[in-house]
């Protein structure tokens, strides 16, 4: 009996401890990038939380939900089952068992998302979702959003906050579509910045303790390598 408890003790002392990286920041300043190849690096699971927003806006639009009356989208928020697949190099995500990971990037979800997400039901039942995920990574998660540093893990060990100025955003939104008017990006990327800002309920904000890190001049290589360096020097610090 005693040996066990010695072992699971003496193991406890040895594993790591379950690091938590919250990674914010509004559109295009390099938040899923980053994120990914941080997790990747350091073999720690990965959470997009504007996928699991964008899975619940799909899932409303496909339902007949209309998205601009908040009492109807309340009403509606249980009902999907969204699962979230947490492996940085093969992340997914599927609702009711569907794979959305392609019709949640639909132009249609991105101009819908924000309308939805700022429904206080809707962002209290994702939340958990996200906070369940998170207890469950052994190891540790990179979390990647809008509001994880200030509501869903405000105990997170180190919050980045990711910023970029909007020609540079842009310009890295409009070079994934081919075709894509740049100042028509520009204008919808603002916009939708300006309504996750504005909302009453955890809206899109750097969190008091969070390091913000402006990617504008940098190249993705470089952001990876400051997180990544700032995260380790968390974990030697603990
Ligand atoms: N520092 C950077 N320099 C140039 N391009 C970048 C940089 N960071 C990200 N990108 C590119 O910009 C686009 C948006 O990045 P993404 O990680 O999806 O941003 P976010 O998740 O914040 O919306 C992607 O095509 C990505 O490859
Ligand atoms: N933690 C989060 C993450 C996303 N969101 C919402 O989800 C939308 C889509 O997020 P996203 O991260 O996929 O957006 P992009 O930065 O990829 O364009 C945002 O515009 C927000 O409205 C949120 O409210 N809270």
């Amino acid at each position: 009996m005693s040996t066990t408890v010695e072992t699971v003790s003496a193991a406890a002392r040895t594993a790591p401890a379950a690091v938590i990286v919250a990674i914010d920041g509004p559109s295009g300043t390099g938040k899923s990038s980053t994120s990914k190849a941080v997790a990747a690096q350091l073999g720690l699971s990965y959470l997009d939380t504007g996928a699991q927003y964008r899975a619940i806006t799909w899932w409303m639009l496909n339902n007949g939900i209309d998205v601009q009356n908040p009492a109807e989208i309340a009403t509606a928020a249980a009902k999907p089952v969204i699962v979230s697949g947490t492996d940085p190099s093969a992340p997914t995500i599927t609702v009711d068992g569907e794979d959305a990971s392609g019709p949640i990037r639909t132009q249609e979800v991105t101009s819908k998302v924000s309308a939805v997400s700022a429904v206080p039901e809707v962002r209290a039942l994702i939340t958990e979702l996200q906070r369940s995920i998170a207890k469950e990574a052994e190891r540790g998660i990179v979390v990647e959003g809008r509001d994880i540093g200030t509501t869903v893990l405000p105990d997170a060990d180190i919050k980045i906050f990711l910023t970029a100025s909007p020609e540079a955003r842009a310009a890295r939104r409009s070079g994934e579509v081919k075709g894509s008017d740049l100042a028509a990006t520009r204008e919808a990327l603002i916009k939708r910045d300006a309504a996750d800002s504005g909302r009453k309920t955890s809206p899109l904000a750097k969190a008091g303790d969070a390091v913000e890190v402006d990617t504008t001049d940098l190249t993705l290589t470089q952001v990876i390598e400051c997180v990544v360096t700032l995260v380790g020097e968390k974990q030697a610090a603990k």
